[in-house]
């Protein structure tokens, strides 16, 4: 990272501690002490210590501890959920004995009994930053791109894809491969890699060759991240007071970068049918939006072109951090499991000619590289606690376990927890690459004749109620077929083209509230192959 864009960190960081602590101080003594009995009656409390001010310290120590607050509540939760189970049998049918049932529970909530818009607002900051365009809306259309002309269409971003990643990853670690394996901090090194892998899809070849709309837009997106970070974690009472510090330098980037998009956006919305590129993303979101629109109105430009921005937002921060994980999680594996040179006998089987990497369904076959990601997902997951939603039921909610939650009260689900459960994964606190490869062989032969292909719901990209790194059911990532894809076409290249080694010892999963944060000093070693 930048030493600048450093200096920003730890600037919001600090801004950020002080200013939670003056308002969560003021909360305590101003609020009413009836606002201040947050727990339910019968639910196992965690992260609360006998002390002075224990509110207030707890809710400072989440800023940080959130996996071990959460993992004690996990345990907490399994013990009062086995005590229960017949009841609980009795409630939701029989194979109801824990918590991944309780996904599905709070899945078919209905959106007047609970609902995840103020959630999204307030930690997602959504409601604060400055983004030019309604939210909902603009969700519902991420939605449909992503699901009407990414997932469907993968095929026909492979091929630019791969182009960019390539050139990216050799330009950038293969400087330091070039200087007999100099140290190359992962984040870092990926992030740019990846900032470059989507804009040639988003926006196409010609802004990503221009280097001042790469760094404006890294900077929007960087302004973004932090905000988002630092104003979803805060207190309500002082998000409106602090968010005008995020909005300033977010306004700068986002208008230069619109101002160098949108007349891009402007000329592909200006061709003929005949004349537009199929694997043109521009055009196809224009068609969605148009398609879409309750008027049948065309795209206007400048939204459009802020839409995308939002997109290679939720991009860029989720891959950067999740691509770094999986590639330190490779290279950590005890030697004698032979992981890197498995995966590099996969990748060279299956990649024997340019057609076999322009084409997405190659990857779709690498089962070992797939089970390596998805094993990554589950031991470092990007949210550590997801589906969350607030009871907007003026009568409260009871829930499965029998306590009731009043109207207000927010609930999510333990996704780490899950992820750490021995009941659903043996083992659990390793990391076994290996795991899901195995289940899915298990499953082609349970299944007969129709091979290893048909057996995938063991597949990273398919959530499960055990698996929720991508989250679950509709709230689930609509950019999850592409980052796999990703993930897989950077490491095969990488793997194949370069030795790696990890330094050091693999840093802790770290969280700022329940977002994983990324494994920004983690180091490797790189030397290119003859
Ligand atoms: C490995 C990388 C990624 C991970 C781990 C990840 C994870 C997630 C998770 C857990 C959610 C649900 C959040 C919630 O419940 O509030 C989510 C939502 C979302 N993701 Fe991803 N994501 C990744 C990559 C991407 C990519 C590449 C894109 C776009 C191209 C994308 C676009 C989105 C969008 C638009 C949403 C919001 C969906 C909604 O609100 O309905 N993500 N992602």
């Amino acid at each position: 990272m930048e030493p600048t864009m450093l200096g920003n960190w730890a600037f919001y960081a600090s801004a950020c501690l002080v200013i939670w602590m003056i308002s969560s101080f003021l909360n305590s003594q101003f609020i009413s002490a009836k606002k201040l009995q947050p727990f339910p009656a019968g639910v196992p409390v965690s992260g609360m210590r006998k002390e002075w001010f224990a509110l207030i310290r707890a809710s400072m120590r989440q800023l940080t501890a959130g996996v071990s607050t959460l993992l004690d509540g996990y345990q907490k939760v399994i013990l009062t959920l086995r005590r229960l189970v017949s009841p609980l049998r009795d409630q939701l049918g029989a194979g109801a004995d824990g918590p991944p049932e309780h996904v599905k529970w709070l899945l078919e909530q209905p959106s007047a009994i609970m609902s995840s818009k103020t959630i999204r607002e307030e930690r997602h900051a959504s409601g604060y930053l400055h983004m030019g365009v309604e939210f909902e809306s603009t969700e519902f259309f991420l939605e449909r791109i992503m699901r009407d002309r990414l997932t469907k269409h993968l095929g026909l971003v492979q091929e630019p894809m791969y182009d960019e990643i390539r050139h990216a990853l050799d330009a950038d670690l293969g400087a330091y491969a070039r200087e007999d394996g100099k140290p190359v901090k992962v984040f870092p090194a990926l992030q740019k890699v990846i900032l470059r892998a989507i804009c040639r899809v988003f926006f196409g070849p010609e802004l990503t060759q221009d280097d001042h709309f790469m760094l404006m837009y890294h900077r929007y997106i960087l302004a973004m991240g932090v905000g988002t970070m630092v104003i979803g974690q805060l207190p309500k009472l002082l998000k409106s007071v602090v968010v005008p510090a995020f909005n300033l330098p977010l306004y700068y980037y986002r208008t230069r970068t619109l101002k160098m998009l949108v007349p891009v956006v402007e000329r592909r919305l200006n061709l003929s049918d005949g004349e537009m590129d199929p694997s043109d993303f521009i055009s196809q979101c224009a068609k969605v939006s148009h398609r879409i629109s309750p008027t049948k109105t065309p795209a206007d430009p400048a939204q459009l072109a802020e839409c995308m921005m939002l997109l290679g937002f939720a991009a860029l921060n989720s891959l950067a951090v999740q691509a770094s994980h999986v590639l330190l999680d490779i290279l950590h594996c005890p030697p004698e499991l032979k992981l890197y040179q498995t995966l590099r006998e996969e990748s060279e089987a299956l990649l024997q000619s340019p057609d076999d990497w322009n084409a997405a369904e190659t990857f779709s076959k690498m089962h070992i590289m797939d089970s390596a990601i998805r094993e990554s997902l589950r031991v470092h997951p990007m949210l550590i606690k997801g589906l969350s939603k607030e009871v907007i039921a003026t009568e409260g909610i009871d829930l499965p376990g029998g306590a009731h939650l009043a109207q207000g009260a927010w609930l999510g689900v333990p996704t780490l927890g899950i992820h750490r459960d021995e009941r659903f994964y043996p083992n659990a606190r390793v990391y076994d690459p290996f795991r899901f490869a195995k289940l899915r062989e298990a499953q082609a032969k349970a299944s007969g004749n129709k091979g290893t292909e048909a057996a995938n719901d063991f597949d990273a990209g398919k959530p499960s109620t055990t698996y929720l790194g991508f989250g679950y059911g509709r709230g689930a990532c609509p950019g999850r077929w592409y980052a796999v894809l990703m993930i897989k076409t950077m490491l095969a290249y990488l793997i194949l083209h370069y030795d790696a080694e990890a330094i050091g010892t693999q840093p802790p999963l770290k969280t700022i509230g329940d977002m994983a944060l990324p494994p920004i000093s983690a180091q490797v070693r790189l030397r290119k192959r003859v």
